[in-house]
């Protein structure tokens, strides 16, 4: 039975969470549930923990929430010495830094998408890079529209995967704007982003690989969070066991 922590329990992927830990009590034991602010009942934004009877023994924090509060959340884990699983995107370098610092005390999985096949999407778009070296790369990423960071944290993976594998530094190659004239074309190097917020799409993420002539696309569509909130509760289980130190969903999946 693994004692789990929750940061961000309210939320789209907080809520999915709980469903699948409530659902399998066997498996599961639901011990802190950390939220912003509650809608009705309402706990004041400054008493932040909504405190079950038993949540000082959570073996690991699972964070899908918000990067403005990462450095509690750091703080919190290492305080208590409890492993974490952050799903949350949008960090800034200095919160990456953070994290990585926060690593070397406790064991940390950190990915953009917890899903297996993007997971594996991650794998193909390293051989196809290397294959197709010269085929310039745009991703087009497409989340419902309560999604707050541009381009999601997978493209910005899957961006930083290709440049990697092509030998490239991904912040010369990365092109988030084309808006306007600047007098110049292509970079042929370039790694385009494009963004869509609309409706309620869960996740898509379009990999597009384009020469003169031929053009190869790599789809992911996720249609809902289930595999998300899966792969999580994998990542949980996988870091109780670990000794201190940064992981990914690859090392969780080993793929
Ligand atoms: N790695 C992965 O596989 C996935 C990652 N994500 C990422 O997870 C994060 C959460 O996604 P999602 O569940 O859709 O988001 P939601 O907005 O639905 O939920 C976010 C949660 O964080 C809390 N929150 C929001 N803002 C703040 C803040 N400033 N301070 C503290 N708490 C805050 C909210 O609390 P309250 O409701 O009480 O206000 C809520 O519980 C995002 O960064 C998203 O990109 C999402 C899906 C998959
Ligand atoms: O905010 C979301 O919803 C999602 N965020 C993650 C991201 O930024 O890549 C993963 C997934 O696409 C859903």
């Amino acid at each position: 039975m693994l004692k789990l922590a929750i940061n961000g329990a309210n939320g789209k992927m907080g809520q999915k969470l709980l469903d699948l830990i409530l659902k399998n009590p066997e498996l599961y034991e639901l011990v802190l549930a950390r939220t912003f602010h509650l809608e009705n009942n309402v706990i004041a934004s400054d008493s932040y923990y909504l405190t079950l009877p038993h949540s000082t023994t959570a073996e690991v924090m699972v964070d899908f929430s918000n990067q403005e509060r990462i450095e509690e959340t750091l703080n919190w884990c290492l305080t208590h010495k409890i492993p974490l699983v952050i799903g949350t995107t949008g960090f800034t370098s200095d919160q990456m830094r953070k994290i990585k610092d926060a690593a070397a005390q406790i064991a940390i999985v950190h990915s953009a998408n917890m899903s297996l096949s993007v997971n594996v999407l991650f794998e193909a778009v390293k051989m196809v890079a290397k294959k197709l070296a010269d085929y310039e790369v745009e991703i087009v990423e497409s989340h419902h529209r309560y999604k707050k960071d541009a381009p999601s944290g997978t493209a910005l993976e899957i961006g930083k995967l290709i440049a990697g594998a092509r030998g490239d530094d991904f912040d010369q190659v990365a092109c988030y704007n084309r808006t306007g004239n600047n007098n110049q074309v292509r970079a042929s190097r370039e790694i385009g982003f494009s963004a869509l917020r609309a409706g309620d799409i869960v996740g898509r993420h379009v990999v597009d690989f384009i020469s003169d002539g031929e053009e190869l696309s790599i789809i992911s569509n996720i249609n809902n969070r289930r595999g998300f909130a899966l792969g999580a509760l994998a990542a949980a289980k996988f870091i109780v066991k670990q000794a201190p130190g940064l992981y990914s969903m690859q090392d969780v999946l080993e793929i």
